[in-house]
């Protein structure tokens, strides 16, 4: 499928109060020809937003598991794959983010999963910002400078509130965190439709071409243990650990190779995104369903695993086996089972630490192979706190400027239009939190001719 026929999707985002709300309603009521969906991940009070979203004629749908950042993905998976069943009814998705989320995993969502990348492509991220208040906002919260940092647009909403000169200061403050995001100004949030839609700013069937392999997002557990099991029952033993319940989900016919692993996990994340149902010692793990084990009893804690044939289970727990010294037994032998593989995830996001953008900007050409292996390398090590990158760059030998874009580790060069006269040069910009100025800029400047 071309891109051209993907359904492009706008990320709206933005703190509490900002304005989502009211320009959603103002998109949706202004004549732009298209029939847009949109999808309310809200958090807690479901259905409330709803009814504030104006046009009955649009098709609103709604995300409940709101705020939990890594369950959003297969949340989020779900819902698209339901509206794909109505796909005639609608030509452009709007995805309204909960105002306390990191948008970080909505747009992964649509790098990362095949089925949801062949019938949709990212356009572009929209925040919203309070010109009243983000300036606290941004002091106390690290998801609101996340979502500053992810902007393709910053819409800088409440202009009627704040003093000109405090709207520059605000600006110039917002454009040192994000270099490449482009500034609107607005009161009620009343911008021209044409710059927050159709922005093609992620271009994504050039990204998944040359994905590379391993693009990390984070997710809702922090392990997975793979037991090679014959027939029988066995017990899942727990001792004391960090936390008094958690979250697991066990798999049957668990593969042991990297991708069978990612399969699994794929999997889990959608089943995490599903209540978990609480289950005490004593009882039996089923399989393929989100559990919540109950381990406040002191001492040692055991649930049953059934196996009627032989089979490799894969767990996928919210912490790791060895924060509860966790371990599989043979309950008539009494003889713990050897753990076969094991897999360490990336959980959560971390907190704090300071947003903020580097730019490179150097006269010349660059090695394409050395800057390849730079950039690769950087986003590997640091894509976790890389939020977006952005450029352009003149590659030794070819007439055409490079495009790059990036999505924490994921990245794509792209041929774009012809130097001609204009002197070459090369322009980076990087999104992201504690970035090393001059690290990066010496890591750079090895990669010139
Ligand atoms: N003074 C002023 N108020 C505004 C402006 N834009 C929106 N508001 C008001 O701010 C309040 C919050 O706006 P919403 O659009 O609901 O904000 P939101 O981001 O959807 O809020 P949450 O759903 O809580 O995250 C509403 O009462 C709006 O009418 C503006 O430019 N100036």
């Amino acid at each position: 499928m071309s891109i051209k026929d993907k359904v492009p999707v706008t990320i709206l985002t933005g703190f509490l109060g900002s304005g989502k709300t009211t320009l959603l309603n103002r998109i949706l009521s202004e004549e732009h020809g298209k029939r847009i969906a949109v999808i309310e991940n809200e958090y807690g009070e479901v259905g409330i937003d709803q009814g504030l979203v104006i046009n009955a004629d649009e098709e609103v749908f709604e995300m409940s598991n709101g705020c939990i950042c890594c369950t959003v993905r297969g949340d989020l998976i779900r819902v698209l794959g339901n509206l794909m069943k109505r796909r005639d009814k609608f030509d452009y998705v709007l995805v309204e983010t909960t105002g306390l989320a990191d948008p970080g995993p909505v747009a992964q969502t649509f790098f990362m999963d095949e089925e949801i990348s062949s019938e949709f492509t990212l356009d572009g991220i929209v925040t919203l910002v309070d010109a009243a208040h983000i300036d606290q906002q941004l002091g106390r919260s690290d998801e609101s400078s996340e979502q500053v940092a992810f902007a393709d647009v910053l819409v800088l909403n409440k202009t009627d509130l704040v003093s000109d000169d405090a709207l520059d200061t605000l600006e110039s403050r917002l454009r040192d965190m994000n270099r490449m995001t482009r500034i609107i100004r607005a009161e009620n949030a009343k911008v021209p439709i044409e710059t927050v839609l159709n922005l093609s700013a992620f271009d994504l069937d050039q990204i998944l071409k040359r994905r590379p392999t391993f693009l990390e997002p984070e997710y809702p557990f922090e392990w997975t243990g793979v037991y090679d099991l014959d027939a029988g029952k066995y017990e899942l033993m727990l001792e004391e650990g960090p936390d008094p319940e958690m979250s697991l989900v066990a798999l049957a016919n668990q593969g042991e190779s990297e991708e069978e692993l990612k399969d699994g996990s794929e999997s889990s994340v959608r089943l995490y995104a599903e209540k978990a149902n609480s289950l005490v010692p004593g009882n039996t793990i089923p399989y393929g369903e989100h559990i919540n084990l109950k381990l406040e009893d002191k001492g040692n804690k055991s649930f049953i695993l059934n196996i009627e044939k032989p089979t490799k289970i894969g767990l996928f727990t919210q912490h790791t086996a060895e924060e509860f010294n966790m371990k599989v037994i043979k309950s008539d032998e009494n003889k713990e089972i050897p753990l076969n593989t094991e897999r360490f995830w990336q959980a959560e996001h971390e907190h704090d630490d300071e947003v903020g953008s580097i730019a490179i900007e150097r006269f010349g050409d660059v090695d394409p192979e050395k800057l390849n292996t730079w950039m690769g390398r950087l986003l590997s090590e640091k894509g976790v706190d890389i939020f977006r990158t952005k450029g352009f760059i003149s590659y030794s030998g070819n007439p055409r400027r490079i495009v790059f874009q990036g999505v924490h580790m994921l990245f794509t060069a792209q041929p774009d239009k012809e130097w001609g006269n204009e002197p070459r040069r090369n322009q980076l910009v990087f999104i992201g939190r504690n970035l090393n100025e001059k690290e990066m800029q010496e890591g750079f400047d090895k990669c010139l001719i």
